[in-house]
């Protein structure tokens, strides 16, 4: 096995526990010949510039797959408009006080503080015929279309950058991954991941957090893998 490209996951993956980012995990991620993409749920500005300050190239998957840039001399490409979140937001918000994080900046999906019954409200969704899910990454939950996911978003950059999806080693913490771990060519979890995404793992690593990508990249460089 060879692969081309890294694609990590930011929160729970490259950070230590209080969310700041892993120094270990980001001089082993420059040490790397080959290009690391970050992939996150968060906004395409927060991952632009985590891109910018590890010294990487600027290609992102963010917003969950909703928003992908592949240099930082171009602008991003949105998947989907927010309107059927919204219609999911008014009707949560009947039985829930939902607060929305970075109302501002988000363009394809709602992210959610993270304080309210997600499992009824996942049910009470279900109530509604409405093409949107809701994801819990551990930092936040995300009320998004099931149309997208950091799978899809993978799939669109590797093609903006001459690759497969299958050319990727993905590296991930929880359910937001999932998809991505489907798509690329293996999945590593590190050892903080949720039930979700170990099970779709091919590889966990014994360390959490960034010393676990640290110990995953390690991994693959023992193997010959990249
Ligand atoms: O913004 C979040 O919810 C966390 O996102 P990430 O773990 O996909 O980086
Ligand atoms: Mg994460």
């Amino acid at each position: 096995m060879k692969f081309k490209a890294i694609v990590a996951d930011i929160d729970g993956t490259i950070t230590c526990e209080k969310r700041e980012l892993h120094l270990g995990a980001m001089k082993k991620i420059r040490s790397l010949k080959i290009p690391v993409v970050l992939a996150t749920g968060n906004t395409l500005c927060y991952a632009r510039t985590a891109s910018r300050l590890i010294g990487l190239e600027g290609a992102v998957i963010a917003e969950n797959g909703g928003a992908v840039t592949v240099r930082f001399d171009l602008q991003g490409t949105f998947e989907e408009s927010l309107e059927e979140c919204e219609k999911a937001y008014s009707f949560l918000s009947e039985y829930f006080k939902l607060t929305k994080l970075d109302p501002l900046y988000r363009k394809t999906e709602i992210a959610l503080r993270r304080d309210f019954d997600l499992e009824k409200a996942r049910a009470l969704l279900k109530t509604q015929s409405l093409d949107i899910e809701m994801v819990d990454t551990k930092y936040a939950i995300h009320l998004k279309s099931t149309k997208i996911n950091k799978g899809v978003g993978l799939q669109k950059l590797a093609g903006m950058m001459g690759l497969e999806a299958e050319d990727f080693v993905a590296i991930g913490d929880s359910e937001n991954d999932v998809e991505m771990f489907e798509a690329s060519g293996f999945g590593i979890a590190v050892a903080n991941g949720d039930e979700k995404i170990k099970e779709a793992a091919n590889y966990v690593t014994d360390a959490s957090f960034g010393d676990g990508t640290v110990e995953a990249i390690e991994f693959l460089e023992s193997n010959g893998w990249i």
